[in-house]
């Protein structure tokens, strides 16, 4: 499966950034950071209504390069502009042909909480992810067994960062919820066969815990769509390949929205 092998080449990635920049300093830097952040994402994600995670990125292993012209600093302050509560950034190389540096630059560009939108397969990331500046991190429930979740959403508690917990069927959902997750992403996209269907996340709904913050991902495209999502009661919705092939982002998010944010 594509996950297995991007997690395989995350295990390398990281490897190589603890060779120049040790797990201690890592610690060191991001516990030199300000923890007391309020959780802003989160903070956004509870207020009444649907809230847009906008996603800045290039490619994807289902969809190939989706953006030949990356201005990915205008799109990030596009979406801001447009009323989206917060960003999410791709910085896998690989297959997403993302980058860190796309979203330190975004972070010191933007007043939104932005998501570090990576495979985060082992705790060093989430310290790096503070120094980049994220206030989110993603955690993928099949990639990370129930044990280890629950530590990485302590790790990122303890640095002031939120955690997006995916998941894309009932087991995962389980695991979310008896690991603390406060934010649970159901991923439309099977990453299996990379089909989509909306109804994944308006079936998982009603399993999520009232005080868990839900957001649904992936395949997300028209005003019909967020009108289901709406109905499900989603707090969230995130958004990569619509608004990235769309040239007015603000347009877009008018449309899917069905009037102004
Ligand atoms: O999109 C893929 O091909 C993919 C493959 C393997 C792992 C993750 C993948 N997608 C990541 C995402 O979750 C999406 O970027 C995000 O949910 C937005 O989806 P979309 O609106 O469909 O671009």
């Amino acid at each position: 499966m594509i996950l297995e092998k991007i997690a395989a080449d995350t295990k390398l990635r990281v490897e190589k950034a603890k060779r120049k920049v040790p797990y201690s300093e890592i610690c060191r830097r991001a516990m030199a950071m300000d923890a007391t952040t309020g959780f802003p994402f989160e903070k956004a994600l509870a207020e009444p209504g649907i809230h847009y995670i906008c996603e800045v990125k290039k490619a994807s292993p289902s969809k190939g390069v989706i953006a030949q012209d990356f201005p990915y600093l205008e799109i990030a302050r596009e979406y801001e502009k447009a009323g989206a509560a917060a960003i999410s950034c791709l910085t896998e190389p690989k297959y997403f042909q993302g980058k860190d540096a796309y979203l330190k630059e975004i972070t010191e560009n933007v007043s939104i909480p932005v998501l570090r939108k990576d495979f985060t397969i082992d705790e060093y990331m989430i310290y790096e992810a503070k120094t980049l500046g994220a206030s989110v991190v993603l955690l993928i429930c099949a990639l990370l067994d129930t044990a280890t979740l629950k530590r990485y959403i302590k790790v990122a508690d303890r640095l002031g960062l939120s955690a997006l917990v995916e998941v894309h069927d009932e087991e995962e959902m389980q695991s979310a919820i008896e690991a603390g997750a406060r934010v649970i992403g159901v991923n439309n996209r099977n990453l299996k066969d990379f089909t989509v269907d909306i109804g994944n996340s308006i079936r998982l709904r009603t399993l999520a815990p009232k005080n868990v913050l839900f957001v649904a991902e992936s395949g997300i495209k028209t005003a019909e769509d967020i009108s289901k999502l709406r109905e499900a009661k989603v707090n969230g919705v995130l958004i990569g390949e619509t608004l990235m092939r769309s040239p007015d982002k603000k347009v877009v998010l008018e449309e899917l929205n069905g009037g102004s944010l």
